[in-house]
């Protein structure tokens, strides 16, 4: 991977909060998995394989959905590989000196019954969605164990299947006491919600039930679609968010409101999202403005990427300091999805780490500028 030969950015415990289940899995559990259910692939060399799930240079949304035809249908349906990939995400996350992740997924597109229609062209076959969370649980658990990070779980709604979402919420308030943290809304942002009212009832739901939630809004759609995730569906934070910048008042009111900005860099030029040039990216205007974001990989597999690259990124191009990424770790983690009272563990280890003093924290409800108080008081 592109990341082996890039020097560590940062090399202190991180949090990451926007990363896709399906876009992490490694190429080799692919091949092994196919072979172990007798499929066809294209080639049985895990480079060649990485080579064809990959976007080498800037393309569309809709190209980039189109890579996850490439290897879905071997994990989708099969138990053991549902759960190894989970298992395997952890041990990625943990080198990567992640400390805790919130790692996304539509339990949908990995099952073969219950599902409608059954995706990637498989069989019908015995796996319900609901299996899936359960067995991505299990691997995410076991992965906690063995690297001893902490891994939660946000379920994708998908916006051209808004039939799938209200199972999607129901399956987040069945599973909150087993690793589940959130709903999201995923997939091609042209389909908006008006559109497609399962997704505004299943976000109500949410809100009802107290099940957090992040939407993928301004990532390529505009800022209307930023508008929508957060009046309509409620979303407490926006996954990519770019394009917020092009509606002046919302951002303003975004800022004010201290919402979380879950920025991608790599991702966000590869699927044409932004310019390519990365000293123009939508990100240094959040730093400038001091704005609540994380640095995500988005789909590490198809960008052939890893959380270094996308922090080294922001370091070359966008002037960003070891000042910055502690700043914008905190804000990460207090922006996650956690109880408050591990939310607060979570940040004590991060003072910890970062040498800071600890602050005398109000319940998690200080925004970036308090954080930027503290950060003021401690040199690098
Ligand atoms: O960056 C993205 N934007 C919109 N949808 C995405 C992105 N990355 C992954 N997805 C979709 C494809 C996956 O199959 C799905 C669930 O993880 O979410």
């Amino acid at each position: 991977m592109a990341g082996n030969c890039v020097e560590v950015a940062f090399n202190k415990p991180k949090v990451e909060l926007h990363v896709h289940l399906d876009g992490t899995i490694r190429p080799e559990t692919i091949l092994d998995v196919a072979k172990k259910r007798g499929m066809a692939l294209p080639t049985d060399s895990a480079e060649d394989l990485a080579r064809l799930c990959m976007l080498c240079k800037p393309a569309t949304l809709t190209e980039f959905l189109c890579k996850f035809h490439h290897f879905m249908h071997v994990i989708a349906g099969d138990r053991e590989a549902i759960k190894r990939v989970a298992y395997e995400f952890v041990e990625t996350k943990a080198k990567e000196g992640v400390l805790y992740v919130e790692v996304r997924y539509s339990p949908h597109l990995l099952a073969n019954t219950e599902v409608d229609p059954i995706p990637w062209s498989q069989k019908e076959g015995d796996l319900t969605p609901d299996e899936v969370v359960d067995l991505v649980n299990r691997g995410l658990r076991a992965g906690e164990n063995t690297f001893r990070i902490k891994a939660r779980s946000i379920l994708c709604c998908m916006r051209h299947m808004p039939n799938w979402s209200m199972e999607v919420v129901e399956l987040c308030k069945k599973y909150r006491h087993s690793g589940v943290v959130a709903i999201d809304l995923a997939g091609d942002e042209s389909l908006n919600c008006e559109a497609h009212p399962g997704h505004r009832k299943a976000f109500e739901e949410a809100v009802r039930s107290g099940v957090h939630r992040t939407v993928h809004a301004g990532e390529v759609g505009p800022a209307s679609v930023v508008k929508e995730a957060v009046e309509v569906l409620k979303a407490e934070r926006i996954g990519h968010g770019y394009r917020t910048l092009e509606d002046r008042t919302l951002y303003e009111q975004l800022l004010k409101k201290n919402m979380h900005f879950e920025v991608c860099p790599m991702s966000s030029k590869l699927t044409g999202a932004c310019d390519p040039d990365f000293t123009k990216h939508p990100l240094i205007r959040f730093k400038e403005d001091k704005a609540n974001y994380s640095l995500n990989t988005d789909d590490p597999l198809i960008f052939n990427t890893t959380l270094d690259v996308d922090y080294s990124i922001t370091q070359k191009y966008m002037n960003f300091t070891e000042k910055e990424f502690k700043r914008l770790n905190i804000n990460a983690a207090k922006s996650s999805f956690l109880p408050e009272k591990e939310k607060k563990d979570l940040l004590n280890r991060l003072f910890d780490a970062y040498g800071m003093k600890k602050p005398a924290l109000k319940g998690g409800t200080e925004n970036s500028r308090d954080i930027q108080l503290i950060m003021s008081t401690h040199s690098e």
